[in-house]
């Protein structure tokens, strides 16, 4: 009988913990409908001035969060988003943005490092010249961290030269980060330096931060109120919701700090997992909370049988495909959870390699 349980599938796993707890049930509420829940405006107020943004609304969900926020800016029939074609809104959204907003995609090759180029980018700015045949680019969606590339940080310069590429087209920035605190410790930023050059940044509570629900989004106060007004459209405006709100401030407070750690248990599992015969990771990739394993031809067991395998140790991850697992860290996941993780990979696929071996 397996008692121990690792589950490293993604970082949205985390229960609430017991400060989490029992400020949700001390949270002050009322009806955030008919006007503000206290505990959400002290939620919303608290991220706006974090990500020095004028205004946020908290959103059940980080795909609501990137969904209003592209409606909002692309709120015109015809409207194009230049955005990854790896991108989470192009992928794992359901094509929101085009069946719910009539919003079209036009996506720029990510590269392995998450970012578009920038010059591919521009490139795919349509000519005002062609508007009567072509759709009207009215902004640009940046993912930071980039989920599918293993998590991998974009910079400020990065992030600030498309800003000024937008702005010279007058487009909009949009910045899907989900795990944008990740990536401000992983450079070691203010994380409102980082998000200086968007328009809008959906910011998920709920991955990282540890807490059990919910995305803000942050920018203009108009923005804002385009965008609260469009969340009751989607049925996301919710009555009592700083029971959820409370939960996400002692996120903040408390799990913020305990990223680097997450960082430090990352990169320790994946230099590891690097060494067990038959894997292989790019360990210079991991830069934040992700990784990505590759199971190679001649590994004694296939992803599927891998996967199955570290269950039967209570150790859970996520196949990506047959000959792909990934690895999300978080902060109810001890050091000691990733050593046992490291032996329960050792032990099903017969050991460690040398160092310059397969
Ligand atoms: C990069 C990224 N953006 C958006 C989302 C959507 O968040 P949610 O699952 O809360 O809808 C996720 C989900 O984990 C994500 O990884
Ligand atoms: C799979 C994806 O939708 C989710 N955001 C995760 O990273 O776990």
């Amino acid at each position: 009988m397996v008692t121990r349980r690792v589950d490293l599938r993604s970082d949205t796993v985390t229960k609430p913990t017991e400060t989490m707890r029992a400020a949700m049930a001390a949270a002050e509420v009322d009806d955030d409908v008919l006007g503000n829940d206290p505990t959400a405006f002290r939620l919303e107020s608290e991220m706006a001035k974090i990500m020095e943004k004028e205004a946020a609304l908290f959103v059940p969900s980080g795909t609501m969060g990137n969904l209003i926020s592209v409606l909002v800016h692309c709120d015109i029939r015809g409207s194009e988003v230049i955005l990854g074609h790896n991108s989470h809104i192009h992928i794992y959204e359901n094509g929101g943005i085009s069946t719910i907003g009539g919003v079209h995609p036009r996506t720029v090759k990510n590269n392995a490092d998450g970012t578009m180029d920038i010059d591919s980018i521009e490139a795919s700015i349509r000519d005002p010249k062609g508007e009567l045949v072509y759709p009207t680019t009215r902004l640009i969606c940046l993912e930071n961290t980039h989920g599918n590339t293993g998590g991998r940080v974009l910079s400020v310069e990065y992030t600030d030269r498309v800003g000024e590429v937008a702005k010279k087209y007058g487009l909009k920035l949009h910045i899907d980060g989900a795990r944008i605190f990740n990536a401000a410790v992983a450079l070691g930023v203010p994380v409102s330096r980082l998000v200086q050059a968007a328009d809008s940044v959906s910011v998920c509570l709920s991955k990282g931060l540890g807490a059990p629900v919910g995305t803000i989004i942050v920018g203009s106060q108009s923005f804002i109120n385009k965008a609260r007004r469009l969340r009751k459209t989607l049925g996301g405006g919710m009555r009592q919701v700083g029971v959820l709100c409370a939960a996400a401030l002692v996120a903040i407070q408390e799990n913020v700090a305990k990223l680097e750690s997450d960082h430090k248990k990352t990169k320790f599992l994946a230099d590891g997992l690097n060494k067990v015969e038959g894997l292989e990771v790019d360990v210079d990739s991991v830069e934040t909370n992700m990784i990505f394993i590759d199971i190679l031809e001649h590994a004694k067991l296939n992803a599927e049988k891998l996967r199955k395998k570290l269950e039967e140790h209570g150790i859970f991850v996520m196949q990506e495909s047959s000959s792909r697992i990934r690895i999300v860290m978080h902060h109810q996941i001890s050091f000691k959870d990733a050593q046992f993780t490291l032996s329960c990979f050792q032990q099903a696929l017969g050991g460690v390699h040398e160092e310059n071996g397969n």
